[in-house]
């Protein structure tokens, strides 16, 4: 034992004093005896030292024996002042670790829960858990004493100001209910059908097909989707077309400050908030770019909200005067995106909604649905080529959809039949018949949710202190065994499929969380999987999507999944005969 050395028992004494002067004799006598005694007291002297020091090693030793014993217990070595963050910080520092699959193993060993202890006296501490009982209880159960809290709101308002994402009580109910009503109506899905088939057919597919024609070069297909699905989104927001997506891939304004005034409200979660609202006030850093890119957004909604309040003025104009509607006119007014229908409605004081409420619902829907599918459909795409049994099985699907065409059908396509990919469109009756497809993409949200970790804030004093955060990890719920059985790291879609008939059957939302759960469950779950359908369907059904050999696959950390270095892929055309030899051998054998 360190502290029982020998030295331990020693008495320190001060050197003694030197002795008067006598004789010559007792001189020297005297003088041998200062020397000795000063040999004897340096030596004390560094005893002295030798035993602090050793002290020291001691407690160092103690303390980390003592701190990294507690991992047993915490999940993580707990340090006295710094908690677990220096675990944290080895793991971030570690530019090939996987923060994600780090938290995993975490909780994997842990049960599903564990407390993130951050440093004395910081707000750093935080439940991280993956664990359905928990996750039933923070998004339905006890619904309303977890809302998304003052620091959420504060950190994100800028950009969001008062709209749905970050929005609780009223003035989220609010939104909520409106949206839903239009999200769930005819005509909303007749927006989104029509936005897509134009997207699809008229921009993603001559631009896939151009870089077979002119280039033959690999493309990042992340890049190439998360256009499309911006501009789609954009659609249904405001009613307009930024234009992300079509051929040279050029460079919008909006969607880079869209983009830009993202990451920088990101930046503010890791930053202290004294800090960040510091650097807001002298307009600096991170913080002047925020700015400039909020102005950027601000200025296009706000000429997109003239220009509508304009049109609608002189429709109605027209309307009053009893002039005659034309064709334009008409499809003015069957617009159905969100902005018009907010436009149309009146707050609880009878008054319409200021520009300013307009702008933050449209900037909120944007947020939410612009990135989650496109990264999704990544994922999917790199799962599907390390799995070549997975997209066979949903090409024979597809081509049992196309086979089953009538010939009484009058919308069927002049060549559908005999499986010409120009011509084949998918049509939403066919787009739900796609059970597998559907499967397929609910496996790759299971193992890469778009949203990997959510939080709730904590607001009373009851079991949590008011204000501790509790972070829900959805990306490792994916992982646990406990959940999905002990080949859940497996890529596996039929387990999503009912063994009686083949039939997709969905999970509770507590245990696939991928679009949260409870009364705020993602309001764009149907559209996100009619458009992620749709997409994968019209790209499959043409092409072989090749990942490019040693393209390095890793989720970036953000709030969004995206890969890190893209998803680099080459095309492949796919040839008639393969679709027609699966269509006949469907045909000859349906139960295949
Ligand atoms: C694969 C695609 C998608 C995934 C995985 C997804 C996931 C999620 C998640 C996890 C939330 C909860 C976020 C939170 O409250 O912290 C959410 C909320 C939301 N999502 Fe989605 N989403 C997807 C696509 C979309 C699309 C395309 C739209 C709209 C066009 C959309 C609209 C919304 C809205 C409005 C909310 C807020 C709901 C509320 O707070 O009441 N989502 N989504």
């Amino acid at each position: 034992m360190p502290f029982s050395s020998s030295h331990s028992n020693k008495m320190i004494t001060p050197p003694p004093p030197p002795p008067p002067p006598t004789s010559n004799l007792t001189c020297l006598a005297s003088s041998e005896n200062f020397v000795v005694g000063n040999l004897v007291a340096r030596q004390l002297f560094f005893l002295h030292h030798i035993q602090i020091l050793e002290l020291f090693l001691a407690l160092f030793v103690f303390v980390t024996i003592h701190s990294l014993r507690q991992k047993r217990q915490h999940g993580l070595p707990l340090w006295p002042l710094l908690g677990m963050l220096p675990s944290l910080s080895l793991a971030l520092l570690q530019p090939q670790t996987n923060l994600y699959e780090w938290v995993s193993e975490i909780l994997c060993r842990q049960n599903g829960t564990f407390w993130f202890k951050g440093p004395s006296l910081s707000s750093f501490n935080c439940v991280v858990t993956s664990d359905p009982r928990n996750l039933e209880h923070l998004l339905k159960t006890k619904f309303s004493i977890f809302p998304k809290g003052p620091y959420f709101r504060d950190t994100v308002r800028d950009l969001l100001g008062d709209g749905i994402f970050s929005a609780d009580d009223e003035t989220w109910q609010r939104q909520r209910k409106t949206a839903s009503i239009e999200f769930h109506s005819a005509k909303f899905r007749q927006l989104t059908a029509d936005s897509l088939f134009e997207l699809v057919h008229a921009r993603l597919l001559p631009v896939l097909e151009d870089s077979i024609k002119h280039s033959a070069a690999a493309i990042d297909l992340q890049d190439i989707l998360l256009r499309l699905t911006f501009d789609n989104v954009c659609m249904i927001a405001f009613g307009v077309d930024p234009g992300c997506l079509q051929l040279g891939l050029p460079q919008i304004p909006f969607a880079q400050a869209f983009e830009d005034a993202t990451e920088a409200t990101m930046i503010r979660f890791v930053t202290p908030m004294g800090l960040w609202k510091a650097m807001r006030y002298l307009n600096l850093g991170v913080e002047r770019k925020l700015k400039m890119s909020i102005k950027g957004v601000d200025e296009f909604a706000e000429d997109v909200i003239r220009t509508r309040k304009k049109e609608l003025a002189s429709l109605q104009l027209n309307n009053n005067s009893g002039g005659g509607v034309t064709e334009t006119d008409h499809t003015k007014e069957q617009r159905s995106d969100l902005l018009t229908v907010f436009m149309g409605l009146k707050d609880e004081n009878g008054e319409a909604f200021s520009d300013k409420f307009l702008r933050d619902i449209c900037v909120n829907f944007i947020l939410a649905g612009r990135d989650t599918s496109s990264v999704a459909l990544s994922w999917f795409f790199w799962l599907l080529h390390k799995n070549p049994e997975v997209e066979h099985k949903i090409l024979q699907e597809l081509c049992r959809i196309v086979g089953a065409r009538s010939s009484s059908d009058h919308d069927r396509r002049s060549h559908a039949n005999d499986g010409d990919d120009e011509t084949v469109v998918f049509k939403p009756e066919e787009i739900k018949k796609m059970e597998y497809l559907q499967a397929a993409l609910s496996e790759a949200l299971r193992l890469y949710p778009s949203v990997p970790l959510d939080h709730k804030e904590f607001p009373d004093g009851t079991i949590l202190k008011k204000g501790t955060k509790v972070i829900y990890a959805i990306y490792s719920m994916g992982r646990m065994e406990a959940i999905w059985g002990k080949d859940c790291r497996d890529y596996k879609p039929e387990r999503w499929l009912r063994p009686s008939d083949g039939r997709f059957m969905s999970e509770p939302a507590y245990k696939f969380t991928a679009f949260n759960g409870g009364p705020r469950l993602c309001l764009g779950k149907d559209f996100a999987y009619y458009q992620m359908k749709f997409v994968a369907a019209s790209i499959i059904y043409r092409y072989h999507v090749k990942v490019v050999e040693h393209h390095p696959v890793q989720p970036k950390l953000a709030l969004t999944m995206y890969m890190k270095h893209g998803l680099k892929v080459t095309l492949q055309r796919r040839d008639n005969a393969e679709r027609q030899t699966l269509i006949n051998s469907l045909q000859i054998n349906p139960s295949i």
